[in-house]
């Protein structure tokens, strides 16, 4: 309790906004890990031959912004690709780079095309263009309801399932599973895990745990804010994010919040590591509740892996649709 107590007055002036009726984008404080240098970063090159420079590339459009960059929709001028390109100021995103250069291709996973150094301390980290947005943004234009089917959030934790597995087995925890960061390829309505902006790969030091803590508040797990009342286990805390993600946009609204309400971060954090864990409302199926209970157990011995959800009955019912 003492270090939930500590980081909480460390981060007394942060304000957290959270979804709310206007349907703007929400803007979430985020916690970063300390950066490093890795001097492997330099080695990795672009990946995607053609594009060896900036000026290869055409700006079509500003897909986004966040606190690692802007995000542009980019066209390779020879061969008219479309491609997403993060450019990125003030400070090398290192460890960005070296998840990204180190996770294979995955169909669940935003695909990396390659790093473009820029003049004046910039970087671009080129991407595969995901045409259908993120998720909450998807939420947002949904029948004007905010909310998603059973059917269609089945299918996305099988897929958010099976990106994360990819990374787990790698040993690389994401850090910021939220609805933002999970976009969708329009033609096939796959979901892909995007932003590694805080991701980090974990080795069982001791050290994880401070790596670990970082993220969008709202979305962290109890024991990433108080490991010494609940534990560490890095991987869990992605399980957490998305049990809380795949929550918000059945029911519309960011769970721990009623629609339109707005939270102080360390009202927030409070609620997450003294109050007992959201549930589902009683209309949604069996096996969803169990399948949302599983993730957001507090109790870390309780709280489902995610090779053990893969095979939960709810994702099974995913699986078959997505095949
Ligand atoms: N590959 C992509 N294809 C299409 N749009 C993208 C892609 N990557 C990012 N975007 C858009 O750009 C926005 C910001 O991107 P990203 O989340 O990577 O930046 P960030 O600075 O880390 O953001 P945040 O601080 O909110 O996590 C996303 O919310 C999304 O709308």
């Amino acid at each position: 309790m003492a270090l939930l107590q500590k980081r909480l007055n460390l981060k007394l002036d942060l304000h957290i906004e959270l979804p709310h009726d206007d349907q703007t984008l929400p803007k979430i404080d985020k916690i970063f890990p300390t950066r490093f240098t890795n001097p492997l970063i330099t080695n990795i090159s672009t990946t995607t031959q053609q594009v060896a420079c900036k000026a290869d590339l055409e700006k079509l459009q500003v897909l986004g912004s966040g606190s690692g960059g802007i995000v542009y929709k980019v066209r390779h001028k020879k061969t008219s690709a479309i491609y997403a390109l993060k450019v990125v100021r003030g400070g090398h995103p290192d460890q960005e780079i070296e998840i990204l250069g180190s996770v294979d291709q995955s169909p669940f996973i935003v695909g990396f095309r390659g790093i473009l150094e820029e003049q004046f301390g910039e970087v671009g980290i080129l991407l595969e263009y995901m045409d259908g947005g993120s998720l909450d943004n998807l939420v947002k234009k949904t029948n004007g309801s905010n909310t998603l089917s059973e059917e269609t959030i089945a299918r996305i934790a099988f897929q958010v399932l099976s990106g994360l597995d990819h990374l787990h087995t790698r040993k690389i925890v994401h850090c910021d599973i939220k609805p933002a960061n999970l976009m969708i390829d329009k033609t096939t309505m796959n979901v892909k895990i995007a932003d590694f902006g805080v991701s980090c790969k974990v080795t069982g030091s001791e050290e994880d745990q401070s790596k670990t803590y970082a993220g969008t508040c709202a979305y962290m797990s109890p024991e990433r804010f108080d490991p010494y009342t609940y534990g560490c286990n890095p991987f869990a805390g992605d399980v957490w994010s998305l049990g809380l993600s795949l929550m918000e946009v059945f029911i519309g609204y960011y769970p721990y919040l009623k629609p339109g309400q707005k939270a102080e971060s360390t009202a927030l954090m409070f609620e997450i590591c003294m109050e007992e864990p959201p549930s589902l409302p009683n209309h949604a199926s069996e096996d969803f509740r169990n399948f949302i209970n599983c993730c957001l157990h507090k109790d870390l011995a309780k709280r489902w892996s995610v090779s053990q959800l893969l095979f939960h009955p709810f994702v099974l019912r995913g699986r078959s649709s997505n095949s």
